[in-house]
């Protein structure tokens, strides 16, 4: 297995509470990764550390092979590494449109020699930028809401929001943090065939989710967190066999 994503011995405390308590589980490269485990198992805290978020105590997180532990967001964006929030992040008077355009990875300007040549090669890049966040919004049938105000969505709609947001940097893989809570049933099936068409093109996915069905349906592989470890992986059918797991569901202490 080719792993787009390891993570290896990561801890993180709060206040000497151990929230990681030395993680340690790949994603493969072309996979849907589910990351599941009851409240409080780290899941969240993990996604930050990975997303470079928040930096962990120990431990190391490498992304196609190079370690990338610590490293800011948008260097991570910038090797394809992106994620989105439970709660869409940003500014929320802004448009759909200007949503997406401000998650655009801008090229570097070229050198200074060249600088006559800096304001069309800027004014060029924008343009492919907007035809980007315009296709995305096609993609995700968000065009009817492109000048809309982030506010004015519904949640499904404020979902695929963040997931086109993540799509302007060209990901090769992404973290997806309850892409479908508190979504409406249709939307959420939306949101689920946007996914596997995403991961049918080969954009690795690892995503947070309590909904098993969801789980059951999109991941094919599943990593279960509980108490800040890493409990077991598998496919779904494994894991959800597995009296470990189903004792952690239950509150049993380990
Ligand atoms: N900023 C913080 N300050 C203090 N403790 C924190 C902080 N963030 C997380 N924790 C603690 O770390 C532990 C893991 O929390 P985390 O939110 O990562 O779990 P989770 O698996 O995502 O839970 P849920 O499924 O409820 O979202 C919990 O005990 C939580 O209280």
């Amino acid at each position: 297995m080719t792993a787009a994503l390891a993570v290896s011995g990561i801890t993180r405390h709060f206040f000497g509470v151990a929230a990681l308590g030395g993680v340690e589980f790949a994603v493969p490269a072309g996979s849907i990764t589910g990351l599941i485990g009851p409240n409080g198992a780290g899941k969240s805290t993990l996604l930050n550390v990975v997303s470079g978020l928040l930096k962990p105590d120990g431990g190391e997180v490498r992304f196609m092979g190079e370690a990338v532990t610590g490293a800011a967001p948008h260097r991570l964006a910038a090797r394809g590494l992106t994620r989105t929030f439970q709660v869409a992040r940003g500014f929320p008077k802004m448009s759909v449109f200007q949503h997406l355009m401000l998650y655009g990875p801008r090229q570097p300007g070229e050198r200074l020699l060249q600088a006559p040549m800096w304001g069309a090669a800027a004014r060029r890049r924008e343009a492919e930028l907007a035809e980007r966040a315009w296709s995305i919004a096609r993609r995700l049938r968000l065009s009817h809401v492109i000048d809309a105000p982030v506010t004015a969505l519904s949640g499904g709609q404020k979902k695929l929001v963040e997931i086109g947001r993540t799509l302007m940097a060209e990901p090769r893989m992404i973290l997806l943090d309850e892409p479908m809570a508190g979504v409406n049933p249709t939307l959420t099936a939306e949101i689920a065939a946007h996914l596997q068409a995403l991961n049918a093109e080969g954009i690795t996915l690892c995503l947070v989710e309590h909904d098993m069905a969801l789980i059951r349906q999109l991941c094919g592989h599943v990593v279960v967190m509980a108490q800040g470890r890493t409990l077991v992986t598998g496919s779904f059918d494994e894991v959800v066999a597995n009296t470990e797991v189903q004792e952690a569901y239950l509150g049993r202490r380990h």
